[in-house]
C-alpha cells in the first residue's frame, strides 16, 4: 500500500471528503460566487463581510485570512469570493507545492497590488518558505538571498500589499508566529441537514436536474456534513435517475442509488460498515485493538485509523479508549443488531440500509 503524509491510498471512495478527478471539472460550475449565495458557515460568512466591507470603504487590502476545517467545507470558494467581492485577481497554489523559499519569493514578487494568494495546506509547507511568509505579511517584503556560504546577501525585495488567505485542516497544526500574522481566522464547520439541502436544490438547478424536497433530503441525510459530498452524491444519483427512472430525483430514487453506491442512510459506505460490523459481531462491541480490527476486516491500520474512524467517532458510533475501540449503543442499533447484554448481539429485523 502507498502511504505518504496525505494519508492512507485507498480506492476513491463517494464519501471520501477530498476532491477527485471528476470532482475538480464539475467544482468550478458549482462554486457559489459571493458570499450571499455561499450557504450556512453565517458566523464565518457575518464576520468575514465585515472584515471585506471594512477594507472596502478604507480602499484598503484585506487583512489576511486564515479558514481552517476538514476537506470539501468550502474554503477554495470563500478564497474565490473574497477575491470576487475585492475585485482583485486571486493566485492559488498550496503548502506542499512551496518547497524552496525561493518557489514562494517567485510567487510573491510576481503579485499585483492587492491580489488575493490563495495557499491551501499552509500547514504543510516548508520551515524556510514559512519564515519567508511572516516578513511578507507583516512588512509585505522579503529578503532573497543570493549566493551561498560566508559571500551569501539578502536583497531586500519589496511587494505590493496583498491578502493572503491560507487554508489548513488544522489551525492548531500551525506555528503560533504563523497563526497570529492573520487579521481574521475563521473556523469551518461541519454543514447541517438542512444546509446540504440548499446547497443541493442549488447545485440541481446549476446542472439541470430535477429534484425535490424528500429526494434533497434524502441526498443530505448520506453527505457527511459535506457540500463536496452532496455534490458528488447527487451526480451519481442523477445517473441513477436518468438510467433507471425518467431523470426526477424524490426520495425512493435517491435511496435506491445510494443503496446500490453502498451509502447507508447516516452516510457510512462499505468500508466503515465493514470496521463497525467486525467491532459489534467479531468482538462483542470491543474494547478491541486497533491492528486486531484491522486484521478482522483485511485493511491496513492506517486505512481504518484515519479514513474509517474520524466520522465513526464523529457520528458517536464508535470511542476510541485506552483499552481499545469500542462500539456505543448508537453503532448496534445503526447495524440493526441487539447489544450482547439484551440478546447476544444476533442480529435484529432492521436492514442495513433501512436505518
Ligand atoms: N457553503 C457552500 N455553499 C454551496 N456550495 C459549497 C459550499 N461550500 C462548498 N461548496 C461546494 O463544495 C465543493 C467543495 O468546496 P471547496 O473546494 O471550496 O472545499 P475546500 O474546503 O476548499 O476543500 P479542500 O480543502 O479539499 O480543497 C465546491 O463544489 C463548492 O461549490
Amino acid at each position: 500500500m502507498n502511504w505518504d503524509d496525505n494519508g492512507p491510498d485507498i480506492d476513491q471512495r463517494l464519501v471520501d471528503s477530498g476532491p477527485d478527478g471528476e470532482d475538480q471539472a464539475v467544482e468550478a460550475a458549482l462554486r457559489p460566487k459571493d458570499l450571499d449565495e455561499f450557504v450556512g458557515q453565517e458566523k464565518v460568512r457575518e464576520q468575514l463581510d465585515l472584515v471585506l466591507r471594512a477594507a472596502r470603504a478604507r480602499g484598503a487590502t484585506a487583512d489576511h485570512v486564515l479558514l481552517s476545517g476538514a476537506p470539501g467545507l468550502g474554503k477554495t470558494t470563500l478564497s474565490m469570493i473574497i477575491a470576487a467581492e475585492m475585485n482583485a485577481p486571486i493566485r492559488i497554489t498550496s503548502g506542499p507545492a512551496i518547497q524552496h523559499a525561493g518557489d514562494l519569493a517567485a510567487i510573491l514578487s510576481s503579485l499585483q497590488e492587492g491580489e488575493v494568494l490563495f495557499l491551501d495546506e499552509i500547514h504543510r509547507m516548508s520551515r524556510p518558505a514559512e519564515e519567508m511568509l511572516y516578513m511578507a505579511m507583516e512588512d509585505f517584503r522579503v529578503d532573497v538571498i543570493v549566493g551561498k556560504g560566508p559571500g551569501a546577501t539578502a536583497i531586500p525585495l519589496e511587494l505590493p500589499p496583498f491578502t493572503l488567505v491560507g487554508a489548513t485542516t488544522r489551525a492548531g497544526l500551525l506555528p503560533p508566529p504563523l497563526r497570529d500574522r492573520f487579521g481574521f481566522t475563521g473556523h469551518m464547520e461541519f454543514y447541517e441537514p438542512a444546509e446540504l439541502e440548499r446547497v443541493l436544490h442549488r447545485s440541481a438547478r446549476l446542472l439541470d436536474v430535477e429534484i425535490d424536497t424528500d429526494g434533497a433530503a434524502e441526498i443530505a441525510g448520506r453527505s457527511r456534513g459535506t457540500p463536496r459530498i452532496a455534490n458528488r452524491l447527487l451526480r451519481r444519483v442523477r445517473d441513477y435517475a436518468q438510467v433507471k427512472a425518467d431523470g426526477i430525483i424524490d426520495r425512493d430514487i435517491a435511496a435506491a442509488a445510494l443503496k446500490v453506491y453502498e451509502v447507508d442512510a447516516r452516510g457510512l459506505d462499505r468500508l466503515d460498515r465493514a470496521v463497525l460490523g467486525a467491532l459489534l459481531k467479531l468482538f462483542g462491541g470491543g474494547p478491541v485493538g486497533l491492528s486486531t480490527l484491522a486484521v478482522a476486516v483485511g485493511e491496513e491500520r492506517e486505512t481504518v485509523e484515519e479514513v474509517a474512524e474520524p466520522f465513526l467517532v464523529r457520528e458517536g458510533l464508535l470511542a476510541r479508549t485506552p483499552r481499545g475501540r469500542v462500539a456505543t449503543p448508537a453503532a448496534w442499533t445503526h447495524l440493526g443488531l441487539v447489544p450482547p447484554q439484551q440478546g447476544n448481539g444476533k442480529i435484529g429485523q432492521q436492514g442495513l440500509f433501512g436505518t
